[in-house]
């Protein structure tokens, strides 16, 4: 019976409203992560860039999660082509992504089912 299937992670999560906070800690996490902060200046500059990240965000894990939103950005190999984002700094943003899940209490479940999602992302992100 449907009401009786495993639910997605959209809504482990607690759907868009709780990836939006999430997403939201993350941002704030990233511009206060000394590793990777100065990559985002340009973007924290600019509030309608802040604001199209925040979305692209919002709408790539609800949809990669399950839910009912669809990521309108660029591959991530086209958003991170020529950066040569070296794996330290891949694993501090990937960090930032934890602690602002640790602070919402997201279950250890839901933590590695998210990151089981965003993870393989590396080899188009890493050395690019
Ligand atoms: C799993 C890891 C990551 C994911 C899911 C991710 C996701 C994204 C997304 C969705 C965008 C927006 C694409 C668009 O504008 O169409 C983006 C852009 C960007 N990413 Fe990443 N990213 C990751 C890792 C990283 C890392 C490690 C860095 C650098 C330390 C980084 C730096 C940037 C920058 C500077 C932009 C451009 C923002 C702008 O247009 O103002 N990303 N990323």
């Amino acid at each position: 019976k449907d009401d009786e299937a495993t639910p997605t992670l959209y809504d482990r999560l607690g759907g868009v409203a709780a990836i939006s906070a999430v997403v939201d800690q993350f941002l704030t996490n990233v511009v206060g992560d000394n590793v990777i902060n100065a990559r985002f200046a340009a973007t924290v500059a600019s509030p309608s860039r802040t604001q199209l990240l925040r979305n692209n965000l919002i709408d790539q894990i609800c949809a990669g999660a399950g839910g009912p939103c669809q990521y309108k950005g660029k591959t991530m190999l086209e958003s991170h082509k020529g950066m040569n984002i070296t794996q330290a700094e891949f694993n501090a943003l990937v960090g930032d992504l934890v602690a602002a899940l640790d602070k919402f209490k997201v279950p250890q479940k839901e933590k590695d089912d998210l990151l089981a999602i965003l993870g393989p992302m590396q080899t188009d992100i890493v050395g690019k």
